[in-house]
């Protein structure tokens, strides 16, 4: 069943929060405080298992800080599967426990695959079809999910049905934050436009049936904070398109970068920050309260930033 969709529950927590912010949740296991990981060792021993369990308590220890203030957070895939089995089973409990703090969840793992196989991914990271969903349990799932669109729209179709079907929702990549983004998403083709917008534009076209009540399509762009202008250029025209913003913090933009990406009225974005909000402790030492206090603060310094921001959109 679809439920309220996630584009609409999102709206909603920002506007309840005032806070655009979405935490990152990307755990390097050298970075986590010694205290961590001398528990999780203590737990499992220093092998996979001990490293997965740090990451799950590291994350649960983010989740906590930063539940009553942010309303979503975005787990980093790769940060988990780097540990095996054990680091993907770690990755799920994760979602598990932010979700059940009252927290959107967003897996970023940029799938993208042909048709067969991307119907595969959507039952691995946003829930199954029936009759085979009698199988699975309903609240173990992602409420969104990061994909690749440069296999075109029929390896996009089988996300969107799911996401339609079970209330989630999808952020497509349209133009990254990364240095190279330009190497392939600025180049012109032959219809005069670049590849960034034809993603747009499919994003665009996909989305255009599964507009909720708060204006917003189940299928979201990812555009990066580091780009400005595109970023402004973009928001334009998609005016019924949620943007996953990052690049705020860590990669260098800022208040004044991330504002091209809301609408008037401040709606329509929700800004990713990772490194600069979960490693804001001063150092591997920092006991529990520290690293509580450190990540909390930071998130509420990122938070007034974004809302002076969107609130300056016009
Ligand atoms: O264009 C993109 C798409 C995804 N990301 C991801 O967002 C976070 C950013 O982390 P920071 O520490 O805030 O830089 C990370 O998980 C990336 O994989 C992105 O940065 N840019």
């Amino acid at each position: 069943m679809a439920g309220e969709p996630f584009v609409d529950r999102l709206v909603r927590r920002i506007e309840e929060l005032e806070n655009p912010l979405c935490v990152g949740i990307d755990p390097v296991l050298g970075r986590i405080p010694a205290h961590i990981r001398e528990e999780a060792a203590r737990r499992h021993g220093q092998n996979e298992r001990g490293a997965a369990a740090a990451l799950y308590l590291f994350g649960a220890a983010v989740v906590d800080a930063v539940a009553p203030l942010v309303p979503a957070v975005k787990l980093q895939s790769a940060f988990f599967e780097a540990y095996g089995g054990a680091g993907v089973e770690a990755f799920w409990q994760l979602v598990l426990y932010a979700r059940q703090k009252g927290l959107l969840v967003i897996a970023d793992a940029k799938r993208g695959d042909i048709g067969s196989t991307a119907a595969a991914y959507a039952d691995a990271f946003l829930g199954h079809e029936a009759p085979v969903s009698a199988w699975a349990d309903p609240d173990r799932y992602a409420d969104a999910l990061t994909v690749n669109p440069y296999l075109g729209s029929d390896a996009l179709e089988p996300f969107v049905k799911r996401a339609a079907a079970l209330g989630r929702g999808l952020f497509v990549l349209v133009k990254t934050s990364n240095p190279g983004a330009a190497e392939l998403q600025d180049q012109v083709l032959l219809s005069g436009e670049t590849l960034a917008l034809q993603a747009a534009k499919l994003v665009d076209a996909l989305g255009a049936k599964h507009v909720g009540r708060s204006g917003f399509s189940a299928v979201g762009a990812v555009v990066g904070a580091t780009y400005p202008e595109d970023l402004a250029r973009l928001r334009a025209w998609l005016p019924h398109t949620f943007f996953l913003v990052p690049g705020y913090g860590a990669q260098g933009a800022g208040a004044a970068e991330v504002a091209g990406a809301f609408l008037p009225g401040g709606r329509g974005a929700l800004v990713v920050a990772a490194r600069s909000i979960i490693y804001a402790f001063s150092s591997e030492h920092a006991g529990p309260e520290e690293f509580r206090a450190s990540v909390a603060a930071a998130a509420r310094s990122a938070a007034l930033d974004l809302r002076a921001a969107a609130r300056r959109a016009t």
